[in-house]
């Protein structure tokens, strides 16, 4: 039976978890109900939904069940065959499990066939679901431990963290990231993050509110050309230009303007990307066979597009240099420059001593990270919305009254609250990444099962987000759930079923950053414009590289808004305090239809 708790905090591993009973006689371990998840927050098409049930009876049939050996599993199977009831054993064993050190942690054997065509994390749903959360997925000689227990995770990721690696993330990224902060472990994590946090201070990420309001602003143009031509437009890959754009000023104030031009450079930022994320979802690592590295043209392209990016990182890190060598310098807590805010000046004014290369991997962890996650929570969220008008009124309703026709300021990120719920919420539905990787490095014991050196390990955060255990109507869209004078949902206050920035000391360091950008992102978007999926636009499928991507885009039809009137009496959660209003120091957005001059 699936335990539905239908509340929000749970204390212990044991709770978390279905309840599973061996069928007598043939030591297998099944869960006594399958509940069968709808994904998107949508209802599933029909084929979807053949195919889920299809899947959810493989497992429940125990297609991808490990058979337990050993003496306790045969004493119970012995006893079943003699005809003892499956309850008694159940109570006996289970009891005897408690006690002992052998208890081995609940396995499923996967196959590679019933996971193709499919995003990995939602048939890990469908395990999660039977097997409980934590259980072992063996693919051929491969295995891992799928976590989706908050209690565990919060040991792997905050109680324990010095007892665990980034293990195969480390591995799979180390041809583009070295030991840039992401991969990076042990001596090299701790002094890179020590040097890198500080650099997003208070300041630098208000200065960097205007900067996601002149990007945004660009896109507006786009889509604004669009709108007139009435043409569809590829929301999705025009975010992941947007957050391009963003991330190069702001980490090392390289203009890639990838929204106007696709030069050089974006190919090559785009061919390192791609290549990232298919290493981190290939199940045979080809680039590592030594022939196959020299004569695959793809490779080849990798390797080229890699040299230009890093050569133009190498260059951009020199100008930095110079241009920090000629300012009269006073560096302090919250060292800005005003020509050049970005991450990198502020550590090479801080003095930072480092290698180039490891700036330079620091550098190229941050473009990366910082940017196809956010263009998968903008897109993702605008997929959300289009499924829901209610949601999407009342964001315009709020954002109407918070902003008028103003640019967002750093005051207005406390004002949208609804428009901040919108983006939970979103990243509750699609946290990017939906697991997070991890390797121990000793013996230990989650909840209540002991484990070796060296287990790799996946948290899914996509199952925690989704657990019908955790959450109520789990799989839908609701940024009601979080109260709008609530504090901002974390980690820390969710008791870590909520993780979209990760948690404990490998917490995200650019979470402010990308809560900010997100939120002005889509509160300008929906302030000039209205959005909706394209007549005949294909259905949205999900694929997942490092973060969920669409399958073929996500295809929207843009009209310019004709906003109604505001008045100042609707829903009082959506009330602002009037006082805060008249001190805006925004600036007024061009008349509708008409091209802003405004650039970085
Ligand atoms: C909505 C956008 C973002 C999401 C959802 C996100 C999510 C995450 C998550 C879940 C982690 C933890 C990974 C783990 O524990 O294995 C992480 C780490 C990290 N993120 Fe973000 N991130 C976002 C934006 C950014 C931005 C804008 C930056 C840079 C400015 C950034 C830089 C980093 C770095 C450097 C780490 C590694 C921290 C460490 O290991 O010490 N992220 N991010």
């Amino acid at each position: 039976m699936a335990v539905s708790l239908g509340h929000l905090h749970l204390p212990s591993t044991m709770s978390s978890q279905p309840q599973l009973r061996r069928v007598a006689g043939n030591g297998f371990w099944v869960a006594s109900r399958i509940s069968c998840s709808s994904s998107n927050g949508r209802v599933p098409e029909p084929a979807e939904e053949k195919r889920r049930a299809e899947l959810s009876a493989r497992i429940a049939s125990g297609a991808f069940t490990v058979n337990r050996t050993g003496f306790l599993s045969q004493l119970r199977s012995g006893l079943s065959k003699l005809g003892f009831p499956a309850e008694v054993l159940d109570i006996l064993f289970n009891w005897v499990d408690d006690g002992g050190d052998h208890l081995k942690i609940p396995e499923a054997r996967g196959s590679l066939s019933a996971l193709r065509n499919e995003a990995f994390f939602v048939p890990l749903h469908e395990l999660y679901l039977t097997y409980g959360g934590i259980f072992r997925l063996t693919f051929g000689p491969k295995n891992f431990l799928i976590v989706s227990d908050p209690a565990i995770a919060k040991h792997i990721l905050k109680e324990n963290s010095k007892g665990y690696s980034k293990g195969v993330l480390a591995e799979i990224l180390d041809f583009v990231m070295g030991k840039g902060l992401i991969p990076a472990d042990g001596e090299v994590w701790r002094v890179r993050r020590r040097a890198i946090v500080p650099a997003l201070h208070q300041k630098y990420v208000a200065a960097m509110i205007n900067l996601f309001g002149q990007a945004t602003d660009r896109l507006s143009q786009k889509l604004d050309a669009a709108a007139s031509n009435g043409e569809d437009v590829e929301m999705e890959s025009l975010f992941s230009r947007l957050t391009l754009d963003v991330i190069g000023k702001a980490v090392f104030n390289y203009d890639f303007d990838s929204l106007t031009y696709d030069t050089g450079i974006v190919e090559a930022v785009y061919t390192v990307l791609r290549e990232a994320e298919d290493r981190s979802v290939s199940p045979i690592p080809f680039w590592e066979i030594p022939i196959w590295k020299d004569i695959s043209p793809k490779q080849k392209k990798v390797n080229e597009a890699l040299k230009l990016v890093n050569d133009a990182l190498d260059n951009l890190i020199s100008i930095c240099k110079r241009m920090v060598d000629e300012e009269d310098l006073q560096f302090h807590e919250e060292y800005m420059n005003e020509q050049d805010p970005s991450i990198l000046h502020f550590l090479l004014a801080s003095g930072d001593d480092v290698s180039s290369k490891q700036l330079r991997d620091d550098l190229m962890t941050m473009l990366i990270a910082g940017h196809e996650t956010s263009a998968a929570v903008l897109t993702w969220t605008f997929y959300l919305l289009s499924k829901e008008p209610a949601a999407m009124s009342k964001l315009q309703q709020e954002v109407d009254l918070v902003l008028g026709d103003r640019f967002p300021t750093i005051e207005d990120m406390k004002r949208l609250k609804y428009t901040t719920r919108v983006i939970n919420e979103s990243l509750r539905l699609y946290p990017q990444p939906p697991v997070l990787i991890r390797r121990s490095l000793e013996n230990d014991t989650l909840g209540k099962y002991p484990i070796k050196r060296g287990e790799d390990i996946f948290i899914s955060v996509w199952n925690l987000h989704r657990s019908p255990h955790l959450w109520d109507d789990a799989e839908k869209f609701k940024p009601e759930r979080w109260p709008l004078d609530g504090p901002n949902p974390n980690e820390t206050n969710q008791n870590f079923r909520y993780l979209p920035f990760g948690g404990g000391p490998r917490k995200c360091v650019g979470d402010v950053f990308a809560t900010f950008e997100t939120i002005v992102a889509v509160a300008m978007l929906v302030q000039r414009f209205n959005f909706e999926m394209a007549l005949g636009a294909p259905e949205v499928k999900m694929t997942t590289g490092a973060t969920i991507h669409t399958t073929e885009g996500l295809k929207m039809s843009v009209t310019r808004r004709i906003k109604p009137p505001i008045f100042p009496t609707l829903e009082p959660v959506l009330r602002v305090d009037p006082s805060g209003s008249s001190s805006h120091q925004g600036k007024a957005l061009p008349p509708k239809g008409e091209v802003s001059s405004t650039h970085p």
